[in-house]
């Protein structure tokens, strides 16, 4: 499937209930920290995409037990200390959650350990996970000044230090890995960030009995000698994916979606609170917790959206979503101007370029800032064949934008199984599904 046909959505809209897969983060998190401890864990809803499976293959591979059973994952480690050296290169794919947690929690083992990756993870930057675990003690080097894979893990000739660390970007993976270096540290590790990123790891971890103090922007963790696990981790739905539908079904008329048991953190609700500035018909419902992360059900219908402007305060917590969000921009009335994204430059792709380049053959309405876009809304769509550059955001922001325009071509669509490999049948069904059902 390298190329998918997304046609327009009828006059209908879309209609129906969706139910998304887990939480990609904290999939990722549950088998990693599940993986730390020694008794066995049951992990329901795990997202199991590509993503997620390289850091189970990650795990597999320092000799954690991982097996999944249909309908659970089981997870049995042997301990916080109890991780045992590969007898292969690791391949990390194309995942930078995978990569820059790993080395956080490999910082302090006394085995060696080298990273591989796909194209796209091999160029973006690692330096800034390999630099303040450099100050903790660890030994961390790769290409290109150590900053890019392929990436080795040598073991330190002595125990991790606490170190307290200013972050130069509001970035969860960087916080997460300083914090998973610190639970092998002596002493306290203190991470400062500019704007607050998701906090999944410092909740799972005080879940795990960890102790972390949060004060402001800041978390400080202290050493740990094991890890308790919880019998099993219910995983919620990806916000991240349910932002397709949220932006398909309040762009395309007469939309009626209901989209349960979507992950509530209030640091990745970013999009519902800037779709809502804009005119959005969002309906919150059913707020629950699982596992300790909120979750809802979440009714969105169609409504005129107009201009709005995002700014960096707000980025981390809808960072993956500014693809679908400049689509909604694009349909909306008036100017959107997105600021302070400069960390969309490196993703699976530089995604401000992509966007641009990729959504700019359907739209004139795109304007290419350093650290953001100027989108002007109301604009005509056209049809066109564009490339997902293998970028799985751009993938699905390309299918909303051809459903709610004049229908797309995308090239390398199978880059949706990074995230979210039902995405296109579940698009499909919403399309096909008949008004008022
Ligand atoms: O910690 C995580 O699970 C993630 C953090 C974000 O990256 P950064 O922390 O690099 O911004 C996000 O873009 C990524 O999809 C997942
Ligand atoms: C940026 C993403 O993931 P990662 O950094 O884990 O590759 C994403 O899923 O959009």
């Amino acid at each position: 499937m390298a190329i998918k046909n997304i046609r327009a959505a009828s006059a209908a809209g879309l209609h129906g209930h969706v139910v998304v897969p887990g939480d990609k983060s904290v999939s990722h998190r549950s088998v990693m920290f599940a993986g730390l401890c020694n008794t066995p864990v049951r992990i329901t809803n795990f997202l199991r995409a590509q993503d997620c499976m390289s850091t189970v293959k990650c795990m597999q591979a320092l000799g954690v037990k991982v097996e999944d059973k249909g309908d659970s994952l089981f997870v049995c480690g042997n301990g916080l200390h109890g991780l045992k050296e590969a007898t292969r290169v690791i391949d990390a794919g194309n995942s930078g959650t995978t990569l820059r947690l790993m080395l956080g929690i490999l910082a302090g083992q006394n085995f060696l350990t080298t990273f591989t990756g796909d194209p796209s993870l091999s160029s973006r930057p690692m330096g800034r996970v390999i630099k303040p675990l450099g100050k903790m003690g660890a030994k961390i080097v790769g290409r290109q000044g150590n900053s890019l894979l392929p990436i080795t893990v040598i073991p330190a000739a002595t125990a991790l230090k606490g170190i307290t660390y200013e972050m130069p970007m509001a970035s969860a993976q960087v916080k997460s890995a300083i914090l998973l270096a610190g639970l092998y540290a002596q002493g306290i590790t203190k991470v400062i960030e500019p704007y607050p990123s998701r906090d999944h790891t410092e909740r799972m971890l005080n879940a795990f009995g960890a102790k972390l103090v949060k004060e402001g922007n800041c978390v400080s963790i202290y050493p740990a000698e094991n890890l308790e696990a919880p019998e099993y981790i219910e995983v919620p739905g990806d916000i991240s994916s349910a932002a397709y539908f949220i932006v398909a079904a309040s762009i395309i008329k007469g939309s009626d979606v209901l989209i349960k048991n979507v992950g509530m953190n209030e640091t990745r609700t970013g999009i519902i609170d800037v779709l809502r500035n804009m005119g959005a018909a969002i309906e919150v419902s059913n707020m629950r917790k699982s596992s300790g992360e909120p979750v809802a059900d979440l009714r969105v219908r169609y409504a005129r959206l107009h201009g709005t402007e995002i700014k960096a305060e707000i980025v981390p917590r809808l960072i993956d979503e500014i693809p679908v969000i400049t689509v909604a921009a694009m349909v909306a009335d008036g100017i959107t101007v997105i600021s302070g994204a400069q960390e969309l430059r490196v993703k699976e792709s530089d995604r401000i370029k992509t966007i641009c380049n990729e959504l700019g053959k359907l739209t004139d309405a795109l304007t290419e800032k350093e650290d953001g876009l100027i989108i002007k809304g109301g604009s005509i769509f056209k049809t066109a064949q564009c490339d997902s550059c293998n970028d799985h955001r751009i993938a699905m922001s390309l299918a909303v934008a051809g459903a709610a325009g004049k229908g797309v071509i995308v090239d390398h669509a199978e880059c949706v199984d990074i995230s979210y490999p039902e995405f296109y049948t579940t698009l499909e069904m919403l399309k096909n599904n008949s008004q008022g059902e």
